[in-house]
């Protein structure tokens, strides 16, 4: 059997909207993610297990995982043997955390290894891309590339293969928070506007390529000045309840930045000592975290998308 687990990660990495993303690792070893499991079988066959699959819909045909083996089997791996998908469903839907794209990267990563395919890297993010956008209003490449291959990633149709990777500062802590209630993507979407102005985009622009510059400069700290969403957190914090309190207090406890995570309602803080990241997360726990909700504080995850033995810890 190959056992393929996808990290979750942040979207619009604070001023990279649809164009930077992070995966993350949680610090106490937790897999943060998607498992998709994929073995031989003498039809296809689907299921979705995991402490999330109850959020999914019931029938196999509207879920995504279950999509993406159809569509494998009938334009990519025509000759594929048949299979037996377990989706084991680990991210909660709607969270910021990357949920759906978790799914896609682990589905296709899992049966193209099993296929062993000649497919690109570059054919395959395209791939995933696409059932990305069929969910989230969008075609956008923030959560699938730092899924799909780990670290900070720029990543947009411009960018060369789809996907450039940044070094970033490894002493950073990343306390994730997840309120406990779902925020979808496309409707978190459609309360930004349509354009925005010429001085606005000068901006975002001058923005992300002093911070991707800086980043690859290993000039951490004056990247990490920079930060600040100009372009979604003005629209979409009056979507998410706690939001701005969090973003008043935690700067005390010594975060460096708060931001929404993807199109939110999980938020974000970066930390430069595990202390700080520990009092944000006691405050958010207070805080912003309902029944529902939970706190990671993480690391990077470096390694993306990968094969993992059962015996992981979960
Ligand atoms: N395997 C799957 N994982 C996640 N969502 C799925 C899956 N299959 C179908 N869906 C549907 O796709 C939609 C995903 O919505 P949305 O894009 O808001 O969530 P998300 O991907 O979890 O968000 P985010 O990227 O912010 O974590 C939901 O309607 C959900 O029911
Ligand atoms: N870039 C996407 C990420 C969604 O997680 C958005 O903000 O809509």
């Amino acid at each position: 059997m190959i056992s393929i687990y996808a990290p979750a990660s942040i979207g619009n990495f604070c001023v990279g909207f649809d164009s930077l993303g992070v995966a993350l690792a949680p610090i106490d070893g937790t897999l943060l993610g998607d498992i998709v499991h994929v073995e031989a079988a003498e039809k296809d066959q689907f299921s979705c297990i995991g402490p999330y699959a109850g959020k999914l819909p019931s029938e196999a045909e509207e879920n995504l995982a279950y999509q993406c083996l159809v569509h494998f089997r009938e334009h990519v791996a025509l000759d594929m043997p048949p299979v037996s998908l377990v989706l084991e469903k680990r991210l909660p839907i709607g969270s910021g955390l990357g949920s759906s794209a978790c799914s896609v990267v682990a589905t296709f990563a899992a049966l193209n290894k099993f296929a062993h395919t000649a497919l690109s890297q570059e054919a395959l993010i395209e791939l995933m891309a696409d059932f990305e956008g069929k969910v989230s209003g969008a075609r956008h490449y923030d959560n699938i590339t730092p899924c799909y291959l780990g670290g900070l990633q720029l990543t947009a149709d411009l960018v060369p293969n789809k996907a450039m990777s940044l070094p970033v500062d490894e002493a950073w802590y990343y306390v994730a928070a997840y309120p406990g209630f779902a925020l979808n993507t496309a409707k978190a979407r459609a309360v930004m506007p349509d354009s925005i102005s010429s001085h606005d985009s000068v901006e975002f622009a001058q923005r992300l390529s002093s911070y991707c510059l800086l980043m690859q400069s290993a000039r951490f700290d004056e990247a990490l000045a920079l930060m600040q969403d100009t372009m979604a957190e003005p629209y979409r914090q009056g979507l998410i309840t706690g939001y701005s309190d969090a973003k008043a207090a935690l700067p005390e406890l010594g975060a460096e930045l708060v931001s929404i995570s993807g199109a939110g309602p999980t938020l974000f803080t970066i930390c430069k000592t595990l202390n700080a990241a520990e009092q944000c997360q006691a405050w958010l726990r207070q805080h912003y975290i309902n029944e529902h909700g939970f706190s990671h504080i993480c690391k990077l995850d470096n390694q993306g998308t990968r094969a993992i033995s059962l015996g992981a810890k979960s």
